[in-house]
């Protein structure tokens, strides 16, 4: 469905007096995946590995500054693609205060142009029973809503639009634990029903293992391992995926509790030279100035000098 390939994404942070741009930040460093049509595809890291930064860019939001994306088999360009609608962490973002929820749903349909006035009404009906949501929220504006029932209208937003892809900013976190499970429940559900498939980015790796098919690890901007999530969780080969399963609160094993992540991730204006982890790694050696290749490894992609090319 989705094929991205060698994207990376330098942006602007120091101008000189004429303003044209003397320094640059590399969010994102020639990144390069592919998702299968009704899987989930995890992209995981910690704060400013640049995961927001890719799913911004499959929206249209920003301009890769190389790369190419393909979207069933075209390649994606410009502003964005009625088929890829985002879901944002806080719904407060997608939702303007001063419009009510019927007018939020229907927004896209009516810049789209899609359908008369009759058969908008139908659909965003439809959509709001599949949030699970009822009639009588129509008429209301963001504030008389729970956060949870914000995040069902934002998700019931991208939905009208009929997309066959969902990015999934960290969907849950700006919501109170006792709402969460319910959201990626409701969204595993609108999956098989809508015959989505996900993007989810996210912190959490224990939602990670439950609900995706594929992981994607970042640092500073580039992936650190690939693969099929079960095995990446359960046999993680890159010391920083080790340190970061080991992190999960219930899925920690006595040997993987070896593994923590120490220190501060490095400013992203000022990486480390070779490997980006090499500052945190147990394992760095001499070596790990050189910048490891991202390589094919026991069935997945790893970036990483402990292991060589097989
Ligand atoms: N518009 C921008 N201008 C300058 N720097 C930016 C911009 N957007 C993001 N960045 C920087 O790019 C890097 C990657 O950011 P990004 O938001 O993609 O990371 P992230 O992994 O999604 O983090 P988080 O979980 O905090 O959202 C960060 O260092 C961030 O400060």
């Amino acid at each position: 469905m989705l094929k991205v390939e060698n994207l990376s994404k330098d942006f602007p942070v120091e101008f000189d007096v004429f303003g044209r741009p003397v320094k640059f930040l590399r969010a994102v460093q020639d990144v390069s995946f592919t998702v299968e049509e009704n899987t989930v595809f995890s992209i995981v890291g910690e704060s400013g590995s640049g995961k927001s930064t890719i799913a911004r860019i499959l929206c249209g939001i920003h301009k890769p500054t190389t790369g190419s994306i393909q979207f069933m088999g075209t390649a994606l360009k410009g502003s964005g693609h009625r088929e890829i609608q985002m879901v944002f962490q806080d719904p407060d973002s997608s939702l303007d205060p001063r419009k009510t929820v019927l007018f939020s749903i229907e927004e896209g349909l009516r810049i789209q142009k899609m359908g008369s006035k009759e058969e908008r009404r139908k659909l965003v009906l439809e959509i709001l029973k599949a949030v699970r949501l009822t009639e009588d929220v129509l008429s209301k504006y963001p504030h008389q809503l729970s956060g949870g029932q914000k995040q069902r209208v934002a998700i019931a937003r991208c939905l009208v639009l009929r997309p066959k892809l969902l990015i999934l900013d960290e969907p849950t976190s700006a919501l109170d634990v006792s709402v969460q499970a319910q959201i990626l429940n409701l969204l595993m559900e609108l999956k098989r029903e809508f015959a989505l498939t996900y993007i989810l980015i996210t912190h959490d790796l224990k939602v990670v293992y439950h609900l995706s098919d594929h992981t994607m690890v970042m640092y500073l901007g580039q992936v650190m391992e690939m693969g099929e999530t079960e095995r990446i969780i359960q046999d993680p080969l890159h010391p920083y995926t080790k340190a970061l399963v080991a992190a999960i609160p219930t899925a920690g094993t006595d040997n993987l509790n070896d593994f923590s992540l120490k220190g501060e991730i490095p400013s992203p204006l000022n990486p480390p030279k070779g490997c980006p982890f090499k500052t945190r790694c147990d394992f760095a050696f001499s070596k790990c100035d050189e910048k490891p290749p991202l390589i094919d490894f026991r069935g997945r992609k790893v970036r990483c000098h402990l292991y060589a090319e097989v």
